[in-house]
């Protein structure tokens, strides 16, 4: 840590904290996550643990980027490029949403980072605006994998018995207790983000989990028969009764004066059955990606860092 400067905390979360930080020598900004002391704490252990194995497979211009760990005094520490903002910032500075193009060039990064995962047989789990990082140039970059995890094997019998993903931004077989869900869970918050975007709104605010499930019922009809069962058997919602629907509000009628392509491909992200879910990669040719005004531009500048080991890609984009 000495070799760094700390020029303050820009990130506080559950397991630690994140400070912005100069390194001495080359003047290189980073992000440096602090963990909690983990030898007396085993969630933060694991957290821990899991999001390095994680950040040194995964490598891709929309995921930030790993650059060192160390282990000083019980404590594990995770130095990241520095990126200069998260998509909470941007949409605390703009309550009514951002502009269409903005949207969709920042969905655009989101699904790229997600779908890479996907292809690498992991689930981030915890897609929603302060993990999403966006440099100077526009660039996103998906953050905190301290909840992600890689598919469970069959050996596994391919279930998940670990609390996952923030409320908001939660898909329907999380909030009935579903224990074998997979990739769909990412679908289900980037198209809870899109929508977000759009509006400055967060699309489903619930205040309890039962109400979160009041909010998706209210715009997208009952849930599945298998999720009914699901919550119906769920002993944390014992003697507690699904919402009742009347008068369902579709996205459509919701939000009349949002385009009806950027429409369409949250519908495909916000299925209530998990199977019917698009996947990333097939969102990405998605025509509210290839119609006629939105053009993306990709330029790789490839640098060494210090170790010369981890390439950067920068990722520049452009709108016509
Ligand atoms: N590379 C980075 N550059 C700049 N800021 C960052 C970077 N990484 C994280 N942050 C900031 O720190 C915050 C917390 O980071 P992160 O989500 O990784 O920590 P956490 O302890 O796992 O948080 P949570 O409790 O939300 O899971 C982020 O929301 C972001 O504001």
């Amino acid at each position: 840590m000495e070799r760094y400067e700390s020029l303050g905390l820009v990130g506080e979360g559950s397991y630690g904290t994140v400070l912005k930080c100069r390194h001495r020598d080359s003047g290189r900004l980073v992000a440096i996550k602090k963990f909690m002391d983990s030898d007396d704490d085993k969630m933060v252990k694991k957290i821990a643990q899991r999001e390095i194995k994680l950040l040194r497979q995964l490598r891709h211009g929309n995921l930030v980027n790993l650059l060192e760990v160390w282990k000083r005094r019980r404590r594990w520490y995770l130095v990241f490029e520095f990126v200069e903002r998260t998509l909470l910032d941007d949409l605390e500075l703009n309550p009514s949403g951002l502009n269409l193009n903005a949207s969709r060039q920042y969905l655009y990064q989101i699904l790229r980072a997600a779908a890479f995962c996907h292809q690498q047989n992991i689930i981030h789990r915890d897609i929603k605006p302060e993990n999403i990082l966006i440099s100077q140039e526009g660039v996103v970059k998906l953050c905190d994998f301290g909840f992600a995890r890689t598919m469970a094997s069959p050996a596994e019998g391919g279930v998940y018995t670990d609390y996952v993903a923030t409320r908001w931004y939660r898909a329907p077989e999380l909030l009935v207790g579903d224990i074998k869900y997979g990739k769909p869970v990412d679908v289900w918050a980037v198209g809870c983000l899109l929508l977000e975007m759009l509006t400055g709104q967060p699309l489903f605010p619930g205040d309890s989990d039962l109400d979160q499930i009041y909010h998706i019922v209210r715009c997208f009809g009952n849930l599945t028969a298998h999720h009914q069962e699901l919550f119906y058997r769920n002993p944390v919602f014992s003697g507690v009764r699904l919402p009742e629907c009347y008068g369902q509000v579709p996205l459509r009628q919701r939000f009349p004066t949002i385009t009806s392509t950027a429409i369409d491909l949250a519908q495909s992200c916000l299925q209530m059955d998990p199977e019917r879910r698009a996947q990333c990669s097939e969102l990405l040719e998605h025509p509210l990606f290839t119609q006629d005004s939105f053009h993306i531009r990709y330029l790789c500048v490839c640098s060494l860092t210090d170790n010369s080991t981890i390439v950067m890609n920068r990722l520049f984009l452009q709108s016509n």
